[in-house]
């Protein structure tokens, strides 16, 4: 199974303390921003911040991205020389809107590995889309580069370049989380979700969550501590889930052995992507250390 990138907590570029403290949370990505919450008298300040960070603190085995300005503004060719070279596991590109965009960062970031002696290919990078002209182009953008390990939707700006306002059931994003969800299954790479603004709306939060997880998003942006373990909570398969899978994989096994081609499971049939989905299952709750999983796995 692939990285879980289930949270991938926004850490403002500015601010020391968050800086430090970013690995307590336990949040599967880390993503440092130098972008849009860092004011533009702060924009150097933050770069020399997170480039200390990456090259002097231990995040452990956590995924390391940082958002960069782009590359159409005058801090963004900065921000690439500086961070390729502090080596995050990948770089996020901000407002994508076309494959050139990627393609453009793709090129730099391989000067500037080649200069520093770096393996070529050493950073991904991951393309969040925020406008019209980017969900247009979502599966060009997430096919622009070997690089890329997943495209992300953008909400707040979306939104604002559709001249609409987001609201609790999400009726606005519809359309454009799905697209973005086809170019990224398509493309065979991860579909991040945008942040929920409201760190203190729990409720709207979880149901937001349900939402992307139901739509098959791998996980979501987020701006706060508290919002991580209710995702990975939502995330997390149940026993009775693992259970049933379990169930659905030994009948699977069963009627295989019995050489039957059609399995009904208390009067249901089992077919080949349910019993594609029951693995799916197994190998989430193995990611997720989930209690009794290793015992289960042996029956299957
Ligand atoms: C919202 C708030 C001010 C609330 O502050 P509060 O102080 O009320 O929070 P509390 O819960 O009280 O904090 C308890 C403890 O956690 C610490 N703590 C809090 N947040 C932490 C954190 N993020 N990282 C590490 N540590 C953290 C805090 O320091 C404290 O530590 P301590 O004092 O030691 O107890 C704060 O969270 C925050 O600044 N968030 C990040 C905002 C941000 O990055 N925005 C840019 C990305 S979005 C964007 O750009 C739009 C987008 O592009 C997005 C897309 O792409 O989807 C689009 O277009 O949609
Ligand atoms: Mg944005």
């Amino acid at each position: 199974m692939n990285r879980l990138r289930r949270s991938m907590l926004y850490v403002p570029g500015n601010n020391p303390g968050m800086i430090r403290d970013a690995n307590i949370y336990g949040a599967d990505s880390i993503m440092f921003d130098l972008e849009d919450s860092v004011s533009l008298h702060e924009k150097d300040s933050a770069r020399l911040l997170v480039y200390e960070a990456l090259k002097t603190m231990d995040y452990g085995r956590t995924e390391i991205l940082v958002r960069v300005n782009g590359l159409d503004t005058p801090y963004g060719k900065d921000d690439f020389e500086a961070i390729v070279r502090a080596k995050p596991d990948a770089i996020r590109l901000p407002k994508t809107e076309k494959p050139e965009d990627v393609e453009e960062a793709d090129q730099l970031i391989t000067q500037i590995e080649r200069a520093a002696g770096m393996v070529s290919g050493t950073i991904k990078l991951m393309a969040a889309i925020e406008s019209a002209l980017g969900v247009l182009n979502a599966y060009k953008i997430a096919t622009a580069s070997k690089r890329l390990i997943g495209i992300a939707i953008g909400a707040e700006d979306f939104v604002t370049d559709l001249k609409t306002t987001r609201s609790k059931e999400g009726i606005e994003l519809l359309a454009a989380r799905s697209q973005i969800l086809f170019a990224a299954r398509a493309a065979g790479i991860d579909a991040l979700d945008t942040v929920f603004s409201d760190v203190d709306d729990e409720e709207g939060f979880i149901q937001e969550v349900k939402l992307i997880k139901q739509l098959g998003f791998d996980g979501k942006s987020l701006i706060n501590p508290r919002q991580i373990n209710l995702v990975h909570e939502l995330y997390s398969p149940t026993e009775t889930e693992i259970k049933k899978s379990i169930t659905i994989i030994e009948a699977a096994k069963e009627a295989e052995r019995k050489g039957s081609g059609v399995i009904s499971l208390n009067g249901k049939m089992i077919d080949k992507p349910i019993i594609e989905r029951a693995y799916r299952v197994l190998e989430q709750a193995k990611a997720v250390n989930r209690v009794c999983v290793e015992e289960m796995l042996q029956y299957v």
